[in-house]
């Protein structure tokens, strides 16, 4: 990191827009700033908040105001002419197909760009300094077929699932655009861990996309009318480095909803002007992310496990895959094998995670560890914050590096028995931080404990969840804890990714007779879905019956044995039950009970298959989600969004996000029941097929209301951000 000090001037430029001496900064706030350095020609780089610096000594005199100002004008006209050329060469990339005449274009701008402009325009030069072409695929990823796992490190006896398989996805495809590219050819150390002040600071740049985002970083792409108009950053002063660490990520890999948010909750922050990463381990060979050279060893159990990772610019977010071969051939397992195997595939992931910012360039240029936050995910990435404070912040490391603990479900919490803290790898000082007692498990090592105690912050996923896991029934053993962390604990509800679960953009309803739909276009839309539904499951063709899906995972948590028992009187009724789920076997074969005995009524469709989840969500009436506990739930969500009524058991994030229906002052999204009981159950689903068939005015409404709330991520991700901010200035 570069010093402040003698007599020199500097100027910091950051997107050409803001000029500053050192004079209006103090050496602590550059300290603070500066998160990455390189140097070439004597001009030195920083990246923070997304942005790349150039920091430069200049010949004029510190105590010369005048003088000092005259400079600060001249060179921001300097600057403005050069961001038009910067433009200029924006659109000459964008409009020229052909590399060669690529080439030529970038002969005739470069040599008039100084370094502000050729550190962007390096973005796109390999090592010998030739620009890398790209040209855009369209890549098709097959959805993912995966399950829970039977074995979760010392889960709760009722949560436990005894066997589970993976069964395949019926076909299903989504598509996803992206770039195609040469890889990275190596990786380099940061020059601040480097010890060459002159380190080579962009290397190899691997497609147009990440030039695009590096030409961002930089602030450089940015046309100047357009920018006139364009508004700041949502998160303004308050944007950072944020990264995202999950088990899991949609569309990759997806056992549940977390692949869902890893999925989407980064893009929306990424919307709001932070620079966003997503760490998630390489279960199989994905399309879209190229290797990018780095590989580092570590520790794991006393032996030393290489990881390499894989990168992929999607949607403003730098998706980031770790590979190591413990997660190959794991896409239809993620949480299987035995105990002692998932606990090392955690250690490692969260090991090397920890250190992703400072070895693994975005955009030719690594995050840094100032100004930066991670967001780790349920037990899994539970170890990350211990690992940030045990390997990094005792020694001095990442003092500027915040961490958040997203619970997304507590009753998964990576617990076994003490000795598995020797296999965590941290100082014997930290055994206790592990160490928890309960009726249950008696003493026992628990993850998720330490996890909870060590982050700086932590959210869950509603506010009704937040309430319920500082109770007795609701902590599952970890509510002494979480009352001892309530002043860092807040309940942020879930949003939903609006272009994958939208009815008027849905690819999954495009084909085999569905259709996408709006408020506009609701009725015949619908209709039209159900028919393509009931025809695809080969249930009766009638518009008249009120058709009732389930989908979900099938564990105790969902509540499928509660439909179970209200089955009978249901098949009394005239309708149609379809239900998607995968799980627990015992709850399997029940669904196929289901179908075999009330073949005529019932679907049971064993498997993962996120099309036709889409499918039932849209062609359903009503959607139904007897959940014992549900820390948000996805499904209401996206139902709600395609006009299919929820009816649900009203906890957790179920209750914060299905207000019940009121008939006199037609206002409501949905019916409850107050208790996960079958009994219950049967009332609010009596007065929603009541409503479906007598009051037709009122199930419209229903339905209208349900779409048109705003549930995409865009208000989550702003709390999210009030979250990081506070942990920032925390000390
Ligand atoms: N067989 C199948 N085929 C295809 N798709 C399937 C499927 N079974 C489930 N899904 C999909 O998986 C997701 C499940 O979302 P939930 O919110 O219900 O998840 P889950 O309980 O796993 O997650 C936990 O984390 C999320 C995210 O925070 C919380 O909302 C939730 O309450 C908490 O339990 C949905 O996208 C659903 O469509």
């Amino acid at each position: 990191m570069a010093s402040i000090g003698g007599s020199s001037t500097f100027i910091i430029e950051r997107k050409s827009r803001h000029v500053f001496t050192s004079s209006t900064l103090s050496p602590t706030k550059i300290e603070n700033l500066a998160v990455f350095s390189g140097s070439t020609s004597g001009v030195t780089l920083f990246c923070n908040r997304g942005q790349l610096w150039r920091f430069k000594p200049v010949r004029i005199a510190a105590d010369d105001p005048e003088g000092s100002l005259q400079f600060t004008i001249k060179k921001s006209k300097k600057i403005a002419e050069r961001r038009k050329l910067v433009s200029s060469i924006k659109s000459n990339i964008t409009d020229l197909d052909e590399d060669e005449a690529f080439h030529e274009q970038r002969d005739k701008s470069l040599p008039d760009v100084d370094l502000t402009s050729s550190s962007s325009i390096s973005a796109v030069e390999d090592k010998n300094g030739s620009i890398l072409s790209s040209s855009d695929v369209t890549s098709t990823v097959k959805d993912i077929s995966e399950i829970r796992p039977s074995d979760e490190v010392g889960d709760e006896p009722e949560v436990h699932l005894s066997s589970e398989k993976a069964s395949s996805d019926l076909g299903s495809t989504k598509l996803l655009k992206t770039t195609d590219s040469k890889a990275f050819k190596s990786g380099v150390l940061p020059s601040f861990l480097s010890s060459s002040s002159d380190a080579v600071l962009l290397t190899s740049i691997e497609n147009e996309n990440s030039t695009k985002a590096s030409l961002e970083m930089v602030g450089e792409v940015h046309d100047p009318a357009v920018e006139s108009t364009k508004p700041p950053p949502l998160a303004g002063a308050n944007a950072m480095n944020i990264i995202l660490v999950a088990a899991e990520c949609a569309p990759w890999s997806k056992t549940g909803g977390l692949g869902d948010v890893a999925g989407s909750l980064p893009k929306a922050l990424a919307r709001r002007g932070h620079r966003v990463m997503v760490v998630a381990p390489r279960y199989a060979e994905y399309v879209e992310p190229r290797d990018i050279g780095v590989r580092k060893k570590y520790k794991v159990d006393g032996q030393d496990m290489e990881v390499s990772y894989f990168h992929a610019y999607i949607d403003g977010v730098d998706f980031i895959f770790m590979d190591t071969p413990m997660f190959r051939h794991m896409q239809y397992n993620i949480y299987g094998g035995k105990r002692e195997d998932i606990l090392k595939r955690m250690v490692l992931f969260c090991k090397a995670a920890v250190e992703v910012p400072w070895y693994v360039p975005c955009g030719g240029v690594c995050y840094g560890d100032g100004n930066l936050v991670f967001i780790a995910n349920d037990w899994h990435t539970a170890l990350l914050p211990v690992y940030l404070k045990a390997n990094c912040r005792d020694n001095g490391l990442m003092s500027f590096t915040r961490s958040i603990l997203v619970i997304h479900n507590i009753a998964y919490q990576g617990r076994g028995p003490m000795e598995d803290f020797y296999s965590v790898g941290l100082p014997d000082h930290y055994k206790d931080l592990f160490k928890l007692y309960d009726p249950v498990g008696g003493e026992h090592f628990n993850i998720f404990a330490a996890g909870l105690k060590t982050a700086d912050r932590v959210v869950t996923v509603s506010h009704g969840y937040a309430w319920e896991i500082r109770t007795l029934e609701g902590g599952w053993g970890l509510h002494g804890i979480i009352n001892e962390c309530d002043w860092k604990l807040q309940g942020i509800v879930n949003g939903i990714d609006i272009e994958e679960w939208n009815p008027q953009h849905d690819v999954h309803l495009k084909s085999d007779g569905y259709t996408n739909y709006s408020i506009e276009t609701l009725q015949p839309g619908k209709a039209q879905c159900k028919a393509a539904l009931q025809k695809e499951v080969g249930l009766p063709v009638r518009e008249d019956v009120p058709l009732i899906g389930f989908i979900g995972r099938l564990d105790h948590q969902k509540g499928v044995d509660i439909i179970a028992e209200a089955i009978p009187w249901m098949m009394d009724q005239d309708v149609q039950l379809v239900l998607l789920g995968t799980g627990r076997q015992d709850l399997e074969e029940l669904l196929r009970q289901f179908e075999d005995q009330h073949h005529d009524k019932v679907r049971g469709w064993v498997g993962f298959s996120v099309q036709t989840a889409h499918r039932i969500t849209a062609g359903a009436d009503i959607l139904l989600m007897p959940s014992r506990f549900e820390p948000c739930g996805l499904n209401q969500l996206y139902a709600m969004c395609y006009g299919t009524i929820p009816v649900v058991h009203a906890v957790g994030g179920l209750r914060d996000t299905v207000q019940p229906f009121n008939p006199f002052e037609e206002s409501g999204f949905g019916w409850t029941f107050d208790s996960a009981d079958a009994r219950k159950l049967i009332h609010a689903l009596g007065n929603c097929l009541l409503t479906y068939c007598e009051y037709k005015e009122s199930w419209d409404g229903l339905r209208r209301r349900g779409m048109m709330q705003d549930l995409s991520w865009d208000n989550a991700a702003q709390k999210y951000e009030e979250v990081l901010v506070a942990a920032k200035y925390q000390w």
